[in-house]
Parts: structure tokens; C-alpha cells; sequence
């Protein structure tokens, strides 16, 4: 038997989802007891037509024609895929972020989560001051707000003794073992290659996932301020600014690093061929290195950056940026070969009064996109409903990886 975070009973557009912790643990004795009836039972390796049998929020049987009494809740899912609860890898709700904080907090971006089908979320705690324990606290605080499962990562935004001492904690006592490092926003979250170094190395000691967020952060600044000094100042600068080559290079360099340091790697939002390729390579030389594409990356193009309205192309402002049309069904097509394992959204949604912090300034335009309502449909109809995934790959990259 399993706790499963949560359930969906579906076909594309009449669905039922449900968060079985808050739904069925807090009713009544008897409909704590559900029978998910004659679905197409679906999970990472295979499909069956069975009935799922689910007391007090844990799943008791799955097989053919389970017989129950009258107090069991019955729930037709003939000709419906029953399949796990998504759980989003990625996301930042309540998150302050160049001068402002996420629009979406833990309530309102987990509502959205669950109206598209995922069930949990893992949310970056940002330190405060590079604090580690500060910023647990103040995560913690906000995650008070939540109404589904969630799960913490943490960033690492500066090095010293008591940040070593506190990964050990998080690691420890508060179920934290996965730490991303920025290589970009530089004078602000982006740290420095020893530094880089020293992460990879506490990660590899406590057994915990090394992350990182790959573009060259001295390399962008340089990118921006030329493209400030040709008189680009709208949201089409923010992708001219930061090519593809920029996210290669971190991507390479961070592999090597870690390779170097004999750590596995996770690289968050891979949004380029070019990362994607570092990837495949490392694979080929059997490092392990875990890729992370997004919703945005894998689904648009940048031909949004160049709306003539300014609040149309600022929506689409997110870092890495969104990329020209082919870098989309190339993370496509290595997401079905298995060169990338999983999807996540990096939802991090800033409203337009907010992103038009930017109006005159690409740089100050608050990044980020959202993602966390729409993952689930949007896979399955970019990905299964083309035939490129099966049922079971749509159940193994957006929610068992
Ligand atoms: N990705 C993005 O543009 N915003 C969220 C912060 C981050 O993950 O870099
Ligand atoms: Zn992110």
C-alpha cells in the first residue's frame, strides 16, 4: 500500500481531481472509503483496467472487480485514466524577486495546481541574507497558506561556515535535500564558481541533489548593457541579451564541475539545444546529470519577446528566456528519449502593473512565467495526443520522476 498525494479520474476535458489528504481524510468515516471504479489504471510502467480501492486516503487494492459494502463512495471511471496526482518539480509561490514578490502565493498558486490536475509541488526556499535558516522560516510561513502537498528545495546564495552547518540541518531535520545554485542574476542571487565548488562538494557529503540554475551571469550583464547601448530597451532585449550559447556554456561548466566533484546534477528550466546537447553528452560519458524542461520551453516560442504591446511581450519575460521555434520540439524530442527526465513549470507569475517595472528597462522586468495549472493538459496535448509519449511516459515525467 501507498499514501498517494492525490488522485485524477479523466479524459481531456471532464475531469475529476482530488487531494486525498485534505478531501477524504477530513470526511466522514464513511466516505473515507472509495472505490475508483473500471478506469484505465495508468502509472509510470504499465496500464490495466482495474478498480482502485482507497481507505482513509491510502490506496488498499488495485485490481479487477473489487466487490465493496454500501458505505464505500463508488466513483465511475469507465473509458477514464485514473493516473497519479502531477507533482510540479519547480515552482516559486511567494517569492520575492526583483523589487516584488510573486503574485501567486501558496494558496492561489496550488488552487491553480489543482484545478489542472497537480497535486504537489516542490517550492525553492530563498535564503534571507543568505541565511539559510532565516529563509526556512519565512517559507514555512508561507506555506501556511497551503491547500495540497508541497515539498521544499533550497537555494544556496552565498558561502561560509554557517551555511555549510545549515545545509546539514536542512538535510537532516527539515526533509530538505536538494540545493540549486545560480550561475545567473548577478549582484544578486548568482554565486561564483569556488563557490560552486564548495556546494557540490557539502551536496556530495550529505547525499544530497546538487541543482543549478545555468546561464553565464557575467556574460548576460555584458549581453544587456550592449544591447542598452543600441537602444533596446523593450522585452525583445531580454532574449537578445542571453542566447542560447550562454545557457551551453553554464550548462557545460556545471556538468564538468560536478563530474570534477564525482556529484550527480540536476539542471533546472533547460530551455536550449544547446543545454540539452551538454546533456546528451554527459549521459554518453555516464555522468549522471538530471534535465529539467518546463511547460513555456517546450510549448512556445519567442516570437512573443517582439509583440508590439508591451504587457503582451513582458508576460513572456523568463530567465533562461523562452527560445526561437525548433529549440521547443528539439526539448520535445529528448524528453521522449529520455535525455531529459521530467517536467517542471518554474511558475513564478508577476502580474502586468508588476512587469511593467520594466517599461522602459528590459532588466527590471520582473522575471518569470506561469505554468502550474496548465502543465498537465498542455503535455498531453503537445505530447501524448501527437503520439510522441505514451500514457505511461505522460504519468513518468510529470509526476514519477
Ligand atoms: N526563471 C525565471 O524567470 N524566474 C524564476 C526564478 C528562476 O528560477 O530563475
Ligand atoms: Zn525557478
Amino acid at each position: 500500500n501507498h499514501i498517494i498525494p492525490g488522485f485524477c479520474v479523466g479524459v481531456y476535458g471532464e475531469s475529476e481531481c482530488g487531494d486525498l489528504s485534505s478531501s477524504f481524510l477530513s470526511s466522514s468515516s464513511s466516505s473515507s472509503k472509495l472505490l475508483i471504479k473500471g478506469g484505465i489504471v495508468v502509472n509510470a510502467h504499465h496500464q490495466l483496467v482495474a478498480d482502485v480501492y482507497i481507505e482513509n486516503g491510502i490506496i488498499v487494492s488495485v485490481q479487477p472487480n473489487i466487490k465493496v459494502g454500501d458505505d464505500v463512495r463508488v466513483l465511475d471511471a469507465i473509458g477514464k485514466y485514473v493516473m497519479p496526482g502531477g507533482i510540479d518539480p519547480h515552482t516559486h509561490l511567494g517569492m520575492e524577486f526583483m523589487g516584488t514578490e510573486t503574485i501567486d502565493d501558496f494558496f492561489s498558486g496550488q488552487a491553480a495546481a489543482l484545478a489542472g490536475g497537480t497535486t504537489m509541488h516542490i517550492d525553492f526556499v530563498i535564503p534571507v541574507d543568505g541565511s539559510l535558516t532565516a529563509g526556512f522560516e519565512v517559507y514555512t510561513e508561507k506555506a501556511k497558506r497551503s491547500c495540497m502537498d508541497y515539498g521544499f528545495h533550497m537555494a544556496i546564495t552565498k558561502w561560509d561556515e554557517v551555511v555549510a552547518r545549515d545545509m546539514e540541518v536542512m538535510v537532516k531535520e527539515k526533509g530538505i535535500n536538494s540545493f540549486k545554485f545560480f550561475l545567473a542574476y548577478k549582484g544578486s542571487l548568482m554565486i561564483s564558481d569556488e563557490l560552486l565548488l564548495q556546494g557540490f562538494k557539502k551536496c556530495k557529503s550529505l547525499g544530497a541533489l546538487a541543482m543549478v540554475h545555468a546561464e553565464n551571469g557575467d556574460a548576460v550583464a555584458e549581453g544587456q548593457r550592449r544591447m542598452i547601448d543600441l537602444g533596446i530597451t523593450g522585452p525583445e532585449g531580454h532574449a537578445l541579451s542571453r542566447p542560447p550559447e550562454l545557457e551551453g556554456e553554464a550548462t557545460s561548466r556545471a556538468i564538468r564541475l560536478a563530474g570534477f566533484v564525482n556529484t550527480p546534477l540536476y539542471v533546472v528550466h533547460v530551455m536550449s539545444i544547446d543545454a540539452m546537447e551538454e546533456i546528451a553528452k554527459a549521459h554518453k560519458s555516464g555522468q549522471k546529470v538530471v534535465g529539467e524542461p518546463v511547460v513555456s520551453g517546450l510549448v512556445l516560442d519567442d516570437s512573443w519577446l517582439w509583440d508590439n504591446d508591451f504587457s503582451t511581450a513582458a508576460k513572456y519575460v523568463m530567465s533562461p528566456p523562452i527560445r526561437k521555434r525548433g529549440h521547443d520540439k528539439a526539448l520535445q524530442a529528448a524528453l521522449s528519449t529520455k535525455i531529459l527526465q521530467l517536467v517542471g513549470t518554474d511558475h513564478c507569475t508577476f502580474n502586468s502593473t508588476q512587469k511593467a517595472l520594466g517599461i522602459d528597462d528590459f532588466r527590471k522586468i520582473p522575471n518569470g512565467v506561469n505554468g502550474i495549472e496548465e502543465r498537465m493538459h498542455l503535455i498531453w496535448d503537445t505530447m501524448v495526443e501527437s503520439g510522441q509519449i505514451s500514457v505511461t511516459d505522460y504519468v513518468r515525467i510529470t509526476s514519477t520522476e
